[in-house]
């Protein structure tokens, strides 16, 4: 937060000068109006009333004065505020690890840049506007009545210690309730996510009405914490209004008294003063409301910007990815959870070899390769790449070399040639045309009334499965990478399909390095060498004749397809 500070101090400090002028100018008015009541009015002397009453409306227009620049500053300086702020909370999001945004949970880190950064944006137009105008006409509204009349201020003493009591215990209570707010907000978000993300699941399987529930049940509880929160905060304003009620009343009986000898004028000026406290303490309790929303915010803020990073400095660029080696690797997702998801790795690829990877599903395939573009820490062991420990090197360069069709591909909204070129924006239209014919896809996108304009919705819906994995492995060749990474890219491509894309490879990218991760022995059958995992362990390596001979496991996978594809011909 120091450096918004120092960006903005001059503004906020201008807007404090503009606002301390606007809280002045309405602590001299009841001075004035008490002047005209008891030297004007009483005297009957028109020409007092006459200057007093120009001064009153000279002051009032330079009030409005000071209230238009201060309001101008105020909104311009807490909109920057919040741009920056966001900006600056989306780019170090964009330096975390897959681990550490699941730490926060994606929901949340939207909360935060929306909700969290508004709120705050709602504390910074506010200090400088009432915050600091209220606090200025309260003490100063004090100070005004006790110099119009000493005795009577007992009453203020009494009634600023009531007030306080009422605002301290407002803070206790409304905090831990703001927080819950939040964190419910957090929720409805998640789950609005959740639910948009599998529409297309819920729809099949005619669970609409679950979901609706559960969206019910989770806005319940959003809808039932802020309202207790407000509830809550409620209750102490009219406690604050009562008690300064409670002490005009005290002073119009205690003017009455001979003793205390008043004139009318003071009195209404005493009141005027005392209303001005009045309004300036309920502000105040509202201020608090708003600190207390502000200072949640905050911390939540503060946290997504404390959190470490990815990128580190001083570290090596690297042109290609030439050779990978695992060295006795653990890894688990959670280091407070005792599942190691991989265990004792140790794997090595050479420049231009093609890998197989294949095993049971959640033996840990994805897990590894996971592991080489830096998505996630390794708890033990060594990973090096061209020969240097992974942490040294760069996760740009490390990323600029590698290339991964996930598993759970994802198309953006756009034509087919956006989504290829999104792969390398400088691509020319040869290019996209080229990487197209390798993964196959040229064919069906030439089948498209549009061809390669033809728009893909959101996701890629009005594509086929086959076809998106296609498109997907065209937006992968095209960075040119020296490593390719197909995590069951090919799983919905008939085996003639895979076979010709594996083909078109190897002439496109001169020794290119090339992992396979698959379910089905076909697609890694004619590997350079095949690593078979189970529970997050190598139980076997090698080629597919020696698999067979020498790796229980990777014969059983075979038997089972093998049967399956006789079951399936019988
Ligand atoms: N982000 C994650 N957080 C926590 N655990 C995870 C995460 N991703 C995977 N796991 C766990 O790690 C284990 C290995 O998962 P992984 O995705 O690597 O398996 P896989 O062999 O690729 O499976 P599949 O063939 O089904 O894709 C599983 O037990 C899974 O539950």
């Amino acid at each position: 937060m120091k450096k918004y500070i120092k960006k903005y101090y001059k503004l906020f400090l201008l807007s404090i000068f503009f606002v301390t002028l606007e809280a002045l100018i309405d602590l001299i008015q009841p001075g004035i109006t008490s002047n005209i009541i008891d030297k004007g009015i009483a005297q009957n002397d028109i020409n007092y009333i006459l200057k007093e009453g120009s001064k009153m409306f000279i002051i009032t227009v330079f009030g409005a004065i000071f209230a238009l620049t201060r309001n101008i500053i105020s909104t311009n300086v807490s909109q920057r505020f919040a741009y920056d702020l966001r900006n600056d909370l989306f780019t170090k999001i964009n330096t975390y690890s897959f681990k550490t945004i699941e730490k926060f949970n994606k929901a949340s880190l939207i909360t935060r840049l929306t909700n969290d950064v508004t709120q705050l944006q709602n504390f910074v137009h506010g200090m400088m506007r009432v915050f600091i105008k209220s606090p200025i006409l309260c003490i100063g509204s004090l100070i005004m009545a006790i110099r119009l009349n000493l005795k009577m201020s007992i009453v203020l003493v009494v009634m600023i210690i009531g007030v306080f009591i009422v605002i301290s215990t407002n803070l206790k209570i409304g905090y831990p309730l703001f927080k819950k707010v939040q964190k419910n907000i957090d929720n409805l978000n998640s789950k609005i996510r959740e639910y948009l993300g599998a529409v297309r699941v819920v729809k099949t399987f005619n669970r609409y009405e679950y979901e609706v529930d559960k969206f019910e049940h989770t806005n319940e509880e959003l809808y039932n914490t802020s309202t207790k929160a407000m509830r809550v905060m409620s209750v102490f304003s009219p406690f604050i209004t009562f008690i300064v009620n409670m002490s005009i009343v005290l002073v119009l009986y205690l003017g009455n008294i001979p003793t205390f000898d008043i004139k009318i004028g003071v009195i209404v000026a005493y009141i005027n003063y005392m209303t001005r406290i009045l309004t300036s303490l309920i502000m105040i309790s509202h201020i608090f409301n708003v600190f207390v929303r502000a200072k949640t915010s905050y911390e939540r803020v503060n946290e997504v910007l404390k959190e470490d990073g990815d990128i580190k400095e001083n570290l090596k660029n690297i042109d290609r990815i030439d050779s990978i080696e695992f060295e006795d690797i653990d890894f688990s997702y959670n280091k407070d959870n005792e599942n190691t998801v991989l265990k004792n790795i140790n794997l090595k690829i050479s420049k231009g070899q093609t890998i197989g990877i294949i095993g049971s599903t959640g033996s840990g395939k994805t897990s590894i390769i996971n592991l080489i573009p830096k998505f996630y820490k390794i708890d033990r062991g060594t990973l090096k790449i061209n020969g240097i420990d992974i942490n040294k090197i760069s996760d740009k360069s490390l990323r600029k070399s590698v290339a991964i069709v996930p598993q759970k591909n994802t198309l953006f909204t756009g034509s087919i040639a956006d989504n290829i070129r999104w792969g390398s924006e400088k691509a020319t239209y040869h290019e996209v045309k080229q990487c197209a014919q390798i993964a196959e896809a040229e064919e069906f996108i030439n089948s498209f009334r549009d061809t390669y304009s033809t728009h893909i919705g959101q996701g890629g819906v009005n594509v086929s499965g086959g076809q998106k994995q296609r498109i997907s492995i065209s937006r992968a060749l095209i960075k040119r990478p020296s490593l390719l990474i197909l995590d069951d890219a090919t799983s919905a491509l008939d085996a003639g399909t895979e076979a010709n894309i594996k083909n078109n490879l190897s002439k496109y990218i001169k020794d290119l390095t090339c992992i396979i991760i698959a379910q089905r022995i076909s697609s890694v059958i004619d590997c350079d060498n095949i690593y078979v995992l189970e529970e997050g362990e190598i139980v076997g390596q090698g080629k597919h004749d020696e698999l067979m001979k020498s790796c229980k496991e990777y014969k059983d996978i075979f038997k089972s397809q093998v049967n399956r594809s006789l079951g399936d011909e019988e």
